[in-house]
């Protein structure tokens, strides 16, 4: 994913995203289309930004039956966005089945979607893990388990927080994907999130990805954001 700055296109509505993305026009974007936005507008968004050249990570998270999500997965390979995902809570057999849908709904000659597993969500703390999902192990071993067990189902790798991925990526190899959310500028206010890491930090621990909302969507100048975003990133990464 050539280290990628993905932006999170978290708006109710198709409009609200076209008045976003009028001052980028010309530039092709990595965005990522997440359940609020395709709850409203559905398939449609997806074409519509594809058009405009740009790359897209569906974020939808699935999480059912095996088979439910094989065919969903077959339905959602049509679109050819870029990345998909689903939650390896979910299990290996539920990941397998993904994949299954994912191959079968990817029409020949056409390159399947990436797809990547959440391992916990960046909004989940040590202590919410332990007391509401009672997973009686450290965070970082949950997660490192979620990741082992995304990579043995053949997924493509995992969505996590920046501060999990170099151990991810020391036991998992480096062609195994880190997609990161959670990621502030020392200055950003944390909102919901939990494990949170700079654009810094993320480069020195080699994620493939990071994914940004807020930062730069309620940003009040979202091009000017993004460019200092860019920098950042950019800057790090020499
Ligand atoms: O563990 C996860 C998985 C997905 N997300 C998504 O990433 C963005 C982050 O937005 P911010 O505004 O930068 O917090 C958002 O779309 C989430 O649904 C995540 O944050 N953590």
């Amino acid at each position: 994913m050539d280290n990628s700055l993905i932006i999170a296109l978290d708006f109710p509505d198709g409009k609200e995203v076209e008045q976003f993305l009028q001052p980028f026009k010309g530039q092709e974007l990595f965005v990522k289309v997440g359940m609020e936005l395709f709850y409203q507008e559905g398939p449609a968004i997806v074409r519509l930004l594809k058009e405009a050249g740009h790359r897209i990570f569906l974020d939808l998270k699935l999480h059912d039956i095996p088979n439910t999500v094989k065919s969903a997965m077959k339905g959602l390979a049509r679109l050819q966005c870029d990345v998909v995902n689903v939650h390896a809570s979910g299990g290996k057999e539920m990941m397998e089945a993904a994949l299954e849908g994912l191959e079968a709904g990817t029409a020949a000659g056409e390159k399947r979607p990436r797809c990547i597993a959440v391992t916990q969500l960046t909004s989940t703390s040590q202590q919410q893990m332990n007391q509401e999902q009672l997973i009686p192990v450290s965070l970082t071993e949950s997660v490192l388990h979620y990741a082992s067990l995304t990579k043995a189902a053949g997924l493509d790798g995992v969505v996590c927080s920046a501060l999990e991925a170099g151990l991810i990526r020391q036991n998992l190899g480096p062609s195994f994907l880190t997609v990161c959310p959670g990621i502030r500028m020392q200055t950003d206010q944390v909102q919901d999130q939990k494990r949170i890491a700079t654009p810094e930090f993320a480069r020195e621990s080699g994620v493939s990805a990071i994914v940004v909302g807020r930062s730069i969507t309620r940003a009040a100048d979202p091009l000017a954001s993004f460019k200092q975003w860019m920098e950042v990133w950019k800057g790090v990464k020499q």
